[in-house]
């Protein structure tokens, strides 16, 4: 497989008038790779995708995709699937006129039929688009994504509106276009989503990365949390802790194997019952939460 960038953004700035949108920012999408552009609100990410996508012009700095100007639409556009917050079909066209109309706007090739079953709308081809409701009118969009297994997709907050079994379904149709080869490009609030699926995440605010990398790298420079609820009074605990509003004890730990294995073996020691106990890595929230802080 091609090492060369898919996706190749250096120096990108974006202004609305006197508002600096986006602020020199430089990434790189790999081929293959799952690519979650995640932020704070007003962070600049759909601004940066529409640059990308070829729907804005930059203020300054370069974007190449596939190595052309996303502005060269015969190069660029029929290799790429674009889902956007709303993909604006027309309501008077039936499901399966919709996404015929995909095949023709983007020159890529397709059985309608099977482009209407992988988003799990079979029993809807001949409904019109109006009288879809708001979790088919999101399956529909992400057929604009699915419509000839394109070499790089976007999905711009892709599960929102959706009911838990279509999200499981659109993700596992996801996992057969990365298994094809496609490149995703994802924004998502849904930040597990992320922290399950991306390869790499890019994570914006202000205009500017505050962070980048894989979640490992992300998320390892915050403790992971060991959380449990005591009954009554105990011995002194084996480890430093802090009680929560919610009366629940926190340890933050870097070492989270040991500082539980000490944990554990202190309760079983003392007949003290953890209740409620949980304990996980850092997570992508945590990242979050320490923007603003
Ligand atoms: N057409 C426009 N004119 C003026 N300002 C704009 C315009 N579009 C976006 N902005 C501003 O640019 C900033 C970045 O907006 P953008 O939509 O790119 O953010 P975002 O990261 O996608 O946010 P969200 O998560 O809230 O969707 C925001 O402060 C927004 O108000």
């Amino acid at each position: 497989m091609s090492t060369t960038p898919v996706i190749e953004v250096e120096r990108l700035n974006l202004k609305y008038g006197d508002f600096h949108a986006v602020k020199d920012l430089t990434f790189e999408v790999r081929p293959g790779e799952l690519y979650a552009l995640l932020g704070t609100n007003g962070a600049g990410k759909t601004s940066t995708l529409e640059a990308v996508e070829g729907h804005r012009t930059p203020s300054s700095g370069t974007v190449r995709v596939f190595g052309h100007s996303p502005g060269d639409r015969r190069a660029v556009r029929p290799r790429m699937g674009i889902m956007l917050q709303e993909s604006g079909f027309s309501p008077d066209l039936t499901v399966r006129e919709s996404v015929g109309l995909i095949g023709r706007l983007t020159r890529r090739t397709d059985d309608v039929g099977r482009v209407i079953d992988i988003v799990g709308l079979t029993g809807k081809a001949g409904t019109l688009v109006s009288q879809l409701s708001g979790g088919e009118k999101r399956r529909l969009d992400f057929a604009t994504a699915v419509y000839g297994t394109p070499e790089l997709i976007f999905l711009d907050e892709p599960t929102t509106g959706l009911d838990i079994q279509s999200r499981d379904h659109l993700w596992q149709a996801v996992d057969r276009l990365r298994e094809n080869g496609s490149t995703v490009v994802l924004t998502t609030h849904y930040l597990e989503e992320a922290q399950q699926r991306a390869d790499r995440i890019g994570l914006m605010h202000q205009g500017v990365f505050h962070r980048e990398g894989t979640v490992t790298e992300l998320t390892r420079t915050l403790p992971s949390v060991i959380k449990f609820t005591l009954d009554g009074p105990v011995p002194a605990l084996p480890l430093a802790a802090t009680v929560g509003a919610d009366g629940a004890v926190l340890v933050e730990t870097f070492g989270l194997q040991k500082d539980l294995n000490l944990l554990l073996a202190w309760a079983q020691d003392n007949a003290v019952d953890l209740r409620d106990l949980s304990a996980g890595p850092t997570r992508l929230d945590d990242v979050f939460r320490a923007i603003e802080s």
